[in-house]
């Protein structure tokens, strides 16, 4: 597994990144959406079509953890069923200034089914592995969809098949009947 430079503080609004998983490389669109308030109602259009949404909070600032319910619920309103999240604590180098414990991260991502990691943006810790990781689940649920639908597609070709032969044998009674 290998992680082409990723970095996760982003000012611009969308990056294009490559990341390389199992020797397969894929392309990943990568849309930081402001924390702000005043932009909620901007960021809640991005979450139509996301397939993996990164939750970050600050471990220095109790608040922007506080706000991660927040985000979840839109999530969970606006992003499509099968969205695949993760948790992150990001300045995880400020350990000085920490008001967020480790723990209270694992419980919270815990409680939304998530997993947790604490990065740094100044240290590049966990970034590229976080990145890597909502890229491997949103690929995993890929993979189960195309699978399901393989299932139904093989289901649908064998009752198809089951029909045409139920039909071709009443034919061929109809045929042999002397009546
Ligand atoms: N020490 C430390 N500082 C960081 C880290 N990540 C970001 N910062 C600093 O935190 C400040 C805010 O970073 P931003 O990237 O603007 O944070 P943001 O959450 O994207 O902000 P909004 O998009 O405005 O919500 C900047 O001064 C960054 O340099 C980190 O991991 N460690």
């Amino acid at each position: 597994m290998r992680c082409t430079a990723l970095r996760m503080h982003l000012r611009v609004d969308f990056k294009m990144k490559t990341i390389e998983i199992d020797g397969t490389k894929v392309r990943v669109q990568i849309w930081d959406t402001a924390g702000q308030e005043r932009y909620q109602t901007i960021t809640k259009q991005y979450y139509r079509r996301a397939q993996g949404i990164v939750f970050v909070y600050d471990i220095t600032n109790e608040p922007s953890f506080q706000h991660i319910a927040k985000w979840a619920s839109d999530v969970d309103e606006f992003a499509p069923d099968d969205v695949q999240t993760i948790l992150v604590g990001n300045k995880a180098d400020e350990e000085m200034r920490r008001q967020v414990t480790k723990d209270q991260g694992y419980r919270l991502a815990e409680n939304y089914g998530m997993e947790f990691f604490e990065t740094s943006a100044s240290t590049s810790s966990n970034i590229c592995e976080s990145f890597i990781r909502v890229t491997e689940l949103v690929l995993q649920a890929h993979r189960r969809d195309v699978d399901s639908l393989l299932g139904s597609l093989d289901d649908y070709l064998d009752n198809a098949v089951l029909e045409k032969e139920k039909r071709s044998q009443d034919n061929d009674a109809q045929r042999t009947c002397g009546c």
